[in-house]
């Protein structure tokens, strides 16, 4: 695991931004992992503007999300459906055809997290994945105890994280209590991945995941295992690192 310590937020949206372009431009068709959650929403814009700027097209570029609430329509501006087309999907050129989400508002939900894991693999699996990380270590909506091997699959939410997520919603009652998410298998099929941590919130994450043991207690812990991750981390978030 590589770790890139950068200054800022902005730095690190930067960081996140050429790198990904690197490989988009490398890559003939590239496939790119993509989440939601505040952290990457600072990179989102810098792709954004790259495409604006005419510096770069994403026509030939597939989009897998990691995750989705059930029981909302896409519609919602609470799905991550919209906040994809909000932040990123909407604003670039690449064909609506090559976005993936997981559809969290089909009648059966076991039958779309098969399709769309093996939707992923007839793409031949994702090139970069994006992550961010929860408090608890969830990568995707993957809670604590969920099992290393889990392919795309429904979770009950943590109370934490639907606490952390109700700054999206007007209450917390709001917020689903459950949602469809590749599993820690599928993510860690994926050739490379990057993962994002950012602010004070996330010190003691950080320092868990670069000190502490590999546990199914802590899901993000399994990046150890994978042979090409990098990690960018602002100041904030390495506070709690010893030099
Ligand atoms: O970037 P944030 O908002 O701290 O979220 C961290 C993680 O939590 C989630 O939003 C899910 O709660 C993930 O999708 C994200 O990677």
């Amino acid at each position: 695991m590589e770790i890139i310590k950068v200054r800022d937020y902005e730095e690190l949206s930067q960081k996140a931004s050429s790198y990904i372009l690197s490989k988009v431009k490398q890559i003939e068709s590239p496939v790119l992992g993509l989440a939601t959650g505040s952290t990457p929403e600072g990179l989102y814009s810098q792709l954004v503007d790259e495409y604006k700027k005419g510096n770069i097209s994403y026509k030939n570029v597939t989009t897998f999300n990691l995750d989705e609430y059930t029981n909302i329509d896409s519609t919602d501006p609470n799905s991550y459906h919209f906040f994809m087309n909000k932040h990123l999907l909407g604003h670039i050129d690449i064909p609506k055809t090559q976005i993936n989400l997981p559809n969290g508002s089909v009648q059966d939900l076991e039958a779309e997290c098969l399709e769309y894991d093996e939707k992923i693999t007839r793409a031949g699996k994702i090139d970069l994945q994006i992550l961010g990380i929860g408090v608890n270590g969830h990568i995707g909506f993957n809670e604590p105890g969920t099992p290393f091997t889990s392919r795309t699959h429904i979770v009950t939410l943590d109370e934490s994280t639907r606490e952390a997520n109700s700054r999206f919603f007007s209450s917390i009652d709001e917020v689903p209590t459950h949602a469809i998410t590749m599993g820690i298998g599928t993510i860690m099929e994926s050739k490379e991945i990057l993962l994002l941590v950012s602010g004070e919130q996330k010190a003691d994450t950080l320092n868990r995941l670069l000190n502490g043991e590999v546990s199914e207690d802590f899901p993000a812990s399994i990046l150890h295992n994978h042979s090409k991750v990098t990690v960018i981390a602002d100041a904030a978030a390495c506070s709690k690192l010893a030099e």
